[in-house]
């Protein structure tokens, strides 16, 4: 049998966009995310949560491997004007990594979608 895609092992749409619905709750409250001011600007505005989860989860989908849904900008332009440093993106990491931690995902499965995220490091980090 062939081995199943990170997205069917992650639980298809309703187990990624009940993650992320978790995560971006999480994010909008962390100090640490929030500290850069151009991020807090969107992150501190709870009107901004549900159009964004929809995005993180049409762009976690596709980068698990399910089916094409995303319809935002790439990484780069996303995090164009926002300044994100190392600690910035660390903090961000951490908070995936912790909520993937905190919802039962498997080591195997949180360590692959962490590598994804990982992978994106380059062309989201975009300030000394
Ligand atoms: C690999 C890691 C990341 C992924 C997959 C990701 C994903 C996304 C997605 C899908 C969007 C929506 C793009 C659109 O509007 O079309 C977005 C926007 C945004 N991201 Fe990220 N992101 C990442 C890292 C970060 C980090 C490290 C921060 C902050 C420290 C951050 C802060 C933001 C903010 C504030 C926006 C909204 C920008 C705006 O519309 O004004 N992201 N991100």
């Amino acid at each position: 049998m062939p081995e199943q895609s990170l997205y069917e092992r992650l639980g298809g749409t309703y187990g990624i966009a009940g993650a992320v619905d978790v995560l971006v709750d999480r994010l909008f409250a962390n100090a640490a995310v929030n500290a850069n001011p151009a991020v807090h600007e969107h992150h501190g505005v709870a009107a901004n949560a549900p159009g964004y989860k929809f995005l993180v989860t049409a762009w976690s989908i596709e980068a698990a491997g399910g089916p094409k849904c995303y319809i935002g900008d790439d990484m780069i332009k996303a995090h164009d004007d926002l300044a994100i440093d190392r600690a910035g993106f660390d903090a961000v990491f951490t908070e995936i990594d912790a909520t993937l931690n905190f919802l039962g995902v498997p080591d195997a499965e949180r360590q692959e979608f962490m590598d994804i995220i990982e992978s994106y490091r380059g062309q989201v980090v975009q300030a000394a």
